[in-house]
């Protein structure tokens, strides 16, 4: 690079003011490109770094994202970070998939994170013995909330678990979180919610139930995909506006 041009990220390359204020944001980085080509108007490519691709392009005449965070909380803050602190977003969903801890939450419901419990270790870091309540923006959770019923969706509203891991040793885990009501587990929204209030930015986690940790239920690729792209639709119009 020549020396006169100065990065303006470590891990995001697009150009000053290429990402827009509103972004979404899917852990798997080719779904960041499924939901450009599917949903955006004229999709541009704003990042390839490690190919953790990003988009930006219009919805319905509005500016809008898509990053790709990759799996788990230390990888997806690093591009939350670089986001908000380094292109100014100030709406940020994530759109993710999600394994059921509760009987009545099935595989292809909505899952729309209100709060997020963690079993990681960040918010020890940050606030030692206090303990700090990751929550959603109320907002965009409500807007989220009545659009996904409009469309008739199963919508399930509440705690979720974001772990540090895929794979567990004891596989009945899961089972006192469940007890205490929390949803579903997925990997990323404790630090995005705590990202987006250190910075007074909004942000939502809505996830699409892909697997089931009591019944195991399962589903085919085709339907989880029919889902998936409902939930994109509810995430955009849900920022619509914003
Ligand atoms: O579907 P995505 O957004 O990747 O989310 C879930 O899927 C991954 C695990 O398979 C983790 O990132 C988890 O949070
Ligand atoms: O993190 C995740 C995502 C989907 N399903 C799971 O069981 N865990």
């Amino acid at each position: 690079m020549p020396a006169t041009l100065s990065r303006v990220s470590v891990h995001l390359n697009a150009q000053p003011g290429q990402i827009a204020e509103t972004v979404l944001l899917p852990g798997d980085p080719l779904r960041a490109q499924h939901i450009a080509e599917t949903f955006f108007e004229n999709p541009v490519q704003h990042n390839s770094v490690r190919g953790m691709l990003g988009f930006t392009g219009t919805y319905r005449g509005q500016r809008v994202s898509v990053q790709g965070t990759g799996m788990g909380i230390a990888s997806s803050m690093i591009y939350v970070n670089e986001l908000i602190r380094d292109y100014g977003c100030r709406n940020l969903i994530r759109v993710g998939t999600c394994g059921s801890y509760q009987p009545d939450v099935h595989v292809r419901d909505l899952v729309l994170a209100q709060g997020a419990c963690t079993d990681s270790n960040i918010n020890n870091i940050r606030f030692g013995l206090r303990n700090f309540a990751p929550i959603a923006d109320f907002g965009l959770l409500l807007r989220a909330y009545q659009i996904a019923q409009e469309r008739g969706f199963a919508t399930h509203v509440g705690n979720i678990l974001s772990s540090d891991t895929f794979y567990q040793d004891d596989p009945e885990q899961y089972k006192l979180w469940a007890q205490y009501g929390v949803l579903a587990v997925e990997m990323e929204a404790a630090g995005l919610y705590t990202l987006a209030a250190r910075y007074g930015v909004r942000a939502l986690t809505i996830l699409t139930v892909s697997d089931h940790l009591v019944t195991r239920e399962e589903t085919t690729a085709e339907e989880r995909q029919k889902t998936f792209n409902g939930m994109i639709e509810v995430a955009l119009d849900a920022a619509l506006g914003l």
